[in-house]
C-alpha cells in the first residue's frame, strides 16, 4: 500500500516543496518507528498485565487476623470492625482469613454454610456492606457455601460499591495425613471448586487461592500468565505445617512468578480444635517479605507498589527466558 502510495505521489518541484527524497525519508523514519513500537509489544512478557488508565500504581493493603469462635454473630461483627479499623488506617485492599466466620472443622462446615447464589447468605450481605460502607476492595476470607447439595469452601471478592465482583472455590482440598501430627480431610464434607479465579478490582488484578491451593504452583502460574498483580491467599494452616512451609511457599510462589503475594489467617484460638499456624503475610515480587506478624489477633499493613513488577521483570526477564521449545504451562480452563 505504502509502495502504491509513493508512486501515485506526485513528484515535488524545485520550488521549495517536498522533493521525493524528502517523502521517502518521511515515509522510512514512520516505518522505522512502526516496526519499533511493534518489537517493543512483541517482546512484552506473555500475559502481562494490560493495565487501564484507572489501575492503581500502590494499593494500601490490611490482613485481618481474626480471632473466630463458634459465635457467628460474634465473628460476623469481628470482621465487619476489623474491616473498618483497616479503612481507618488507609486501607484500599482489605483481606480476611479462610473460613472466618466458623470453627475450621468438619463438623461445623455444614452447621455454618450459607447459600451465596441465593441471595441470603448473613456473611455475605454483611461483607458487600462493609465494602461499600468503608470504600474497600475486599477479598472477603472464606465461608463454607451451601449449594445444591453440596458444600465448598468459598471466597467473595467486592468491589468499593459493595459489588460482588467474583467467587472462588477452594480447588485443592486439604487432605492430608501425618501421623501423630496434623491429620484432616476437607473431602469429608467439602467438594472442589471447578475453576479459577482472576479479577480486576479497583486494588489491581488479583489471583484468588485458598490455602492448600498455594502449595500447587501451577495454579500460581496460570495467575501469573493472566496478568494478576498480586495473588491473595486466606488460609490456616496448622503447627505442623506452617513453620516449614507456609512463608516458604508464599516466597516461592512470589518469586516464581514476580509478582506481590499475600495471606490471610485467623488468629491461634487455644480453644479450638484445629490450631491455626497465624502468621498474615505480604511478600515481594524478589521473595521479599513486606508484612507479617505472629500468632495474635491484629491487621498487618503494608504497601504494594506495582511498579515494582515492571522492575524486577525487566532487571530479570523470566518469561522472555523461558525454554518454551521445552516445556510448556498447559491452560485447560480456557473455552
Ligand atoms: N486449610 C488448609 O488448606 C490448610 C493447609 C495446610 O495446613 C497445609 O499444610 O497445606
Amino acid at each position: 500500500m505504502i509502495y502504491i502510495w509513493l508512486h501515485r505521489c506526485p513528484v515535488l518541484d524545485k520550488r521549495g516543496m517536498l522533493t521525493r527524497r524528502a517523502v521517502l525519508t518521511t515515509v522510512q523514519r514512520t516505518l522505522l518507528t512502526y516496526s519499533s513500537r511493534c518489537l517493543a509489544s512483541s517482546t512484552k512478557p506473555v500475559g502481562a498485565p494490560t493495565m487501564s488508565a484507572a489501575a492503581p500504581r500502590k494499593v494500601n493493603l490490611a490482613l485481618c487476623q481474626l480471632l473466630t469462635s463458634a459465635d457467628k454473630e460474634k465473628n460476623i461483627a469481628t470482621a465487619t470492625a476489623a474491616i473498618k479499623e483497616a479503612a481507618s488506617h488507609g486501607a484500599e485492599l482489605v483481606v480476611l482469613p479462610e473460613m472466618w466466620n466458623c470453627p475450621y472443622s468438619n463438623d461445623s462446615f455444614p452447621t455454618y454454610a450459607e447459600d451465596i447464589d441465593g441471595g441470603t447468605s448473613q456473611s455475605v450481605a454483611a461483607l458487600a456492606a462493609a465494602a461499600r460502607q468503608n470504600r474497600v476492595v475486599l477479598v472477603g476470607g472464606s465461608i463454607p457455601e451451601k449449594r445444591e447439595g453440596h458444600l465448598y469452601n468459598t471466597c467473595c471478592v467486592f468491589s468499593k460499591q459493595g459489588q460482588l465482583l467474583a467467587k472462588h472455590r477452594k480447588v485443592h482440598l486439604f487432605d492430608i495425613d501425618i501421623p501423630g501430627k496434623v491429620t484432616f480431610k476437607e473431602s469429608e464434607t467439602l467438594t472442589s471448586g471447578q475453576s479459577i479465579t482472576v479479577v480486576d478490582t479497583e486494588a489491581g488484578r488479583l489471583g484468588i487461592g485458598i490455602c492448600y491451593d498455594i502449595r500447587f504452583p501451577e495454579l500460581a502460574m496460570l495467575y501469573a500468565k493472566r496478568g494478576a498483580q498480586c495473588i491473595v491467599y486466606p488460609g490456616a494452616f496448622n503447627m505442623t505445617t506452617g513453620p516449614v512451609h507456609w512463608e516458604l511457599l508464599q516466597r516461592a510462589r512470589a518469586v516464581d512468578n514476580q509478582l506481590f503475594v499475600a495471606t490471610c489467617s485467623p488468629a491461634r484460638n487455644p480453644e479450638s480444635s484445629y490450631q491455626a499456624w497465624g502468621h498474615s503475610t505480604a511478600v515481594g515480587p524478589f521473595a521479599e517479605v513486606l508484612a507479617t506478624t505472629d500468632h495474635q489477633p491484629g491487621i498487618v499493613y503494608t504497601q504494594l507498589e506495582y511498579a515494582q513488577l515492571d522492575e524486577r521483570r525487566t532487571n530479570m526477564p523470566l518469561t522472555q527466558q523461558k525454554r518454551s521449545d521445552l516445556y510448556e504451562l498447559l491452560d485447560k480452563t480456557q473455552q
